[in-house]
C-alpha cells in the first residue's frame, strides 16, 4: 500500500556489487537522522542484503490485520524495513525461483507492506534491467512522485551499463533524480588522503553527456564497509567523511524535491 507515501526513490544499478544496496541504507538511515519517515524496501531477490547491513537477521515479518508489517529499526518507527531476506532462513539461501513467481512477490511486496505515513520509501532494486524490474517499474508507474537514483562505478563496464539503465528509465517514464558514482577512489582511513585505483570521474562525465545531476562521489571507505552489519548511519558515526558529506547534500536534494512537490 503506497497511499500514505509522499515519495519513492528507486535506486538502480545497471550491475551487481556496485554499492546500491550500501546506498540504499545509507540513504535511508541519513533521512531517518535528519527527522523523517522512511521505508526501506529491499526487491533485490538475488540478494536480498537489507537485513544483514541493519543487523535486522533474525527478525521476522509478520501478517497485521491490514497487511503485512514492516520490522522497524527504532522504537520509535522512523525506519521500517521490508525485505525477501526475512523470508529466507539464512542469508545465502539463494531464491530460486522463476520469473512469474518472482514477479508475483515483488507485486505483493509494493501492493501489501503496510507503511504508515512516510515521507520516503527507498526501494533497493535488483541490478540490470530484468523482469523483476520491469515489474517494479509498472507498478510504480502510476505513483506520482516517484524517481530514481542511478549508483555505478568509475569504470567503463559498469557506465556502459548505467547507459542502458538510463535508456531503460526514459522508456518506463520515470524520472532520474541523478547519478552517483561509488567505489570512487580509496580514501585512508589515517590521513583521510583519496588515491584513485581505477580511473575517476565516469559517473559525473556520465551525468553531463545524459543531462543528469550528478549527486557525488563516494569513495572506498573501510569505514563505510564496517558500518555494514550494525546498522549505523555514516553521518552519525562518520560525520566528518566524505560519504557523510554526500548524503546529507542528497537528503537537502530530496527534503526541497518533497517541498516543491516536485
Ligand atoms: N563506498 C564503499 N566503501 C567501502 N565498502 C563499500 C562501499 N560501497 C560498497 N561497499 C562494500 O562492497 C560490497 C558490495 O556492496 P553492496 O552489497 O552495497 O553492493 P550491491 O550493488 O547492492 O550488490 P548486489 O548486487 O550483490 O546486491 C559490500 O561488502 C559493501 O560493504
Ligand atoms: S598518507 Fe598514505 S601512507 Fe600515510 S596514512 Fe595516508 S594513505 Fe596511508
Amino acid at each position: 500500500m503506497l497511499e500514505n507515501v509522499k515519495s519513492v526513490i528507486l535506486v538502480l544499478s545497471g550491475k551487481g556489487g556496485v554499492g546500491k544496496s550500501t546506498v540504499s541504507t545509507q540513504l535511508a538511515l541519513t533521512l531517518k537522522e535528519r527527522g523523517f519517515k522512511v521505508g526501506l524496501l529491499d526487491v533485490d531477490l538475488c540478494g536480498p542484503s537489507v537485513p544483514y547491513i541493519l543487523n535486522l537477521e533474525n527478525e521476522n515479518i509478520h501478517q497485521g490485520t491490514d497487511g503485512w508489517v514492516p520490522v522497524y529499526l527504532d522504537k520509535e518507527q522512523r525506519l521500517g524495513v521490508m525485505s525477501i531476506g526475512f523470508l529466507l532462513k539464512t542469508r545465502n539461501d539463494a531464491v530460486v525461483w522463476r520469473g512469474p513467481k518472482k514477479t508475483a512477490m515483488i507485486k505483493q511486496f509494493l501492493e501489501d507492506v503496510y507503511w504508515q505515513d512516510l515521507d520516503f520509501l527507498v526501494i533497493d532494486t535488483p541490478p540490470g534491467t530484468s523482469d523483476e524490474h520491469i515489474t517494479v517499474m509498472e507498478n510504480l508507474r502510476q505513483i506520482p512522485q516517484c524517481s530514481a537514483i542511478i549508483v555505478t562505478t568509475p569504470q567503463e563496464v559498469a557506465i556502459e551499463d548505467v547507459r542502458k539503465e538510463i535508456t531503460f528509465c526514459r522508456k518506463t517514464g520515470i524520472p532520474i533524480l541523478g547519478i552517483i558514482e561509488n567505489m570512487s577512489g580509496y580514501q585512508c582511513p589515517t590521513c583521510n588522503e583519496c588515491t584513485n585505483i581505477f580511473s575517476s570521474g565516469g559517473g559525473k562525465s556520465l551525468a553531463e553527456i545524459s543531462k543528469l545531476q550528478f549527486l557525488g562521489c563516494l569513495p572506498i571507505d573501510v569505514r563505510v564497509g564496517k558500518l555494514a552489519g550494525q546498522g549505523l548511519a555514516a553521518v552519525k558515526e562518520l560525520p566528518d567523511s566524505t560519504t557523510s558529506k554526500v548524503f546529507n547534500d542528497l537528503v537537502t536534494v530530496l527534503a526541497e524535491s518533497i517541498q516543491n512537490g516536485s
